[in-house]
């Protein structure tokens, strides 16, 4: 008789613009040496991805791929290559080890006038030059969990209209984004829920997986119950910390709710 396996559950950092070179090569290591001992990532129960800035890539791929963890960037043009000042294509980001690549990010969309079109071209770039797409997608205000499933399912589905391959969906409710407090366990699960049956609907993007983004940190993984796939995390990363303890709760989600 096998036994059942649970895939494994992915914990993604964004870096955003937050730390300097030094700081962030400095963090890379401290975040390798827990990945090398934590028997959360060493079992195999939990992958953790890092999305640092452009510049940062090369050297914390080298220090943190070897201990599993994955890299990606935070942004991809939507060409792949020519004459586009600025932008870093999806050619070059595989050539360099990326394996994710975010778009569609709440800070995007409201701070660069990022829309639907351009995520979605974004989304289709990350795809053909075989980057996983970590595809943000969450209601702009707090309502109840109900609407927020309807709107950002909606959402997901208009924005991988048309398009095949294994993604990964960030659900970023954008007014937790920041904030002080993530949304509740129960709005977290109804959306992720609702995501997450959306997806058993298209064998197109079948390996997808549905993480939780907005303030996130340690003791959401145990309130959220397997409700979601993982956690997408900014600010309460910056301390090694804090990804230890959310990686306890990984290894003992029991142990860790009631300590
Ligand atoms: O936007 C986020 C991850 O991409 C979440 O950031 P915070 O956890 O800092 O709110």
């Amino acid at each position: 008789m096998s036994a059942t396996v649970r895939p494994p559950l992915l914990l993604g950092v964004s870096l955003k613009m937050y730390f300097g070179h030094h700081q962030t090569l400095n963090w890379a290591r401290k975040t390798a040496t827990l990945a090398d001992e934590h028997l959360a990532v060493t079992s195999g129960e939990a992958r953790l991805f890092v999305l640092p800035a452009f510049p940062t890539l090369v050297p914390a791929a080298g220090i943190l791929t070897p201990y599993g963890i994955a890299l990606g960037a935070q942004d991809i043009a939507i060409e792949d290559r020519g004459p586009y000042t600025g932008e870093v294509g999806g050619p070059l980001l595989k050539e360099i080890g990326c394996r994710y690549a975010e778009v569609g990010h709440a800070e995007r969309r409201r701070l660069y006038g990022e829309g639907d079109t351009v995520v979605a071209a974004k989304t289709a770039a990350a795809l053909r030059n075989g980057l996983t797409p970590v595809l943000c997608v969450g209601e702009l205000d707090r309502g109840t969990p109900q609407e927020a499933a309807e709107r950002t399912v909606a959402e997901a589905a208009r924005l991988l209209h048309g398009l095949d391959g294994t993604v990964v969906l960030a659900y970023e409710p954008q007014w937790a984004i920041g904030a002080p407090e993530p949304a509740s366990a129960e709005h977290i699960a109804t959306v992720c829920t609702a995501l997450r049956e959306w997806l058993n609907t298209r064998p197109q993007h079948a390996g997808s997986q549905v993480i939780y983004g907005g303030s996130a940190g340690p003791g959401l993984l145990t309130r959220l119950a397997g409700t979601a796939d993982g956690l997408f995390l900014g600010r309460f990363a910056h301390d090694p910390d804090n990804v230890r303890a959310i990686l306890d709760e990984v290894r003992a989600p029991a142990d860790a709710a009631v300590a």
